[in-house]
């Protein structure tokens, strides 16, 4: 890292909490390229972070040679195509492969990722319930994806791929789920294969130098429930 946008022309805005700038974090480290980070104060937004991204506003942006790049999995996939010759490639080179891998980084996002945001601002109990139910029926279908075809370490088989880089984002929140709610996520004992691929990822060299510390995303998440708790009091 270090210098004006890397030595490989990159600067990532992020945000430490973010699952979602993580999966780009996770990217760039799996490459080995180095770039300059900008951490975003989300509650005073950067120009940089309004004029590269005016549609959402929102963390991570990439910025490489000047051009932003925005959401999270768009970047993971430009970073694959524009290093393409540097290091593990992320998505398979066959179309009916690849094809698979973004079903399942869009059934992540749809089925997890998105009632996981809704277990954060819930606004009453029975909400979070559900939402907490349809995350438990996401992590069962990893799960059996998992367990399909030939036993594989990661969901990119042999070695991590895009499927990995898009749930890896989130594994600290997984890791930090029994604290923040009271219930384990991903159980040995339920997803036993799901489990042993969290261990193994988060073993990797690249993912333990920019996995967020679980107890710094447990205060985190702490203060947005109580953020939007307090929201609710006040509506
Ligand atoms: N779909 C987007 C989601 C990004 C997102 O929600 N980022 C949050 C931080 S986790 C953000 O910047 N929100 C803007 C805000 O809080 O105003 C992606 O995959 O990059």
């Amino acid at each position: 890292m270090g210098g004006e946008e890397g030595g490989d022309g990159l600067k990532l805005i992020g945000q430490y909490g973010s699952a979602f700038v993580t999966r780009v974090k996770l990217a760039l480290s799996l490459k080995g390229l180095s770039y300059e980070y900008v951490e975003e104060d989300l509650r005073n937004k950067s120009a940089l972070l309004l004029s590269s991204n005016p549609v959402h506003k929102a963390v991570p942006v990439l910025i490489h040679r000047g051009k932003p790049i925005c959401e999270s999995q768009v970047i993971v996939q430009y970073i694959d195509e524009a290093f393409a010759g540097i290091g593990p490639p992320l998505l398979p080179a066959d179309p009916y492969e690849r094809s698979v891998a973004r079903f399942w980084a869009a059934f992540i996002e749809d089925k997890l990722v998105s009632p996981w945001d809704r277990v954060f601002r819930a606004k009453t109990e029975d909400e979070r319930e559900e939402a907490m139910k349809q995350m438990l029926a996401a992590v069962d279908a990893l799960e059996g994806a998992l367990k399909e075809g030939r036993p594989r370490p990661f969901f990119g088989g042999d070695s991590v791929g895009y499927v990995d880089v898009v749930l890896g984002g989130a594994v600290s929140y997984a890791k930090g789920h029994d604290a923040l709610f009271g219930s384990e996520l991903i159980d040995a004992a339920k997803t036993p294969l799901l489990a042993a691929w969290m261990e193994r990822f988060c073993e990797l060299d690249a993912a333990k130098a920019v996995l967020q510390d679980v107890d710094r995303v447990v205060q985190y998440g702490k203060m947005l429930i109580a953020k939007n708790a307090a929201a609710t009091r006040q509506a």
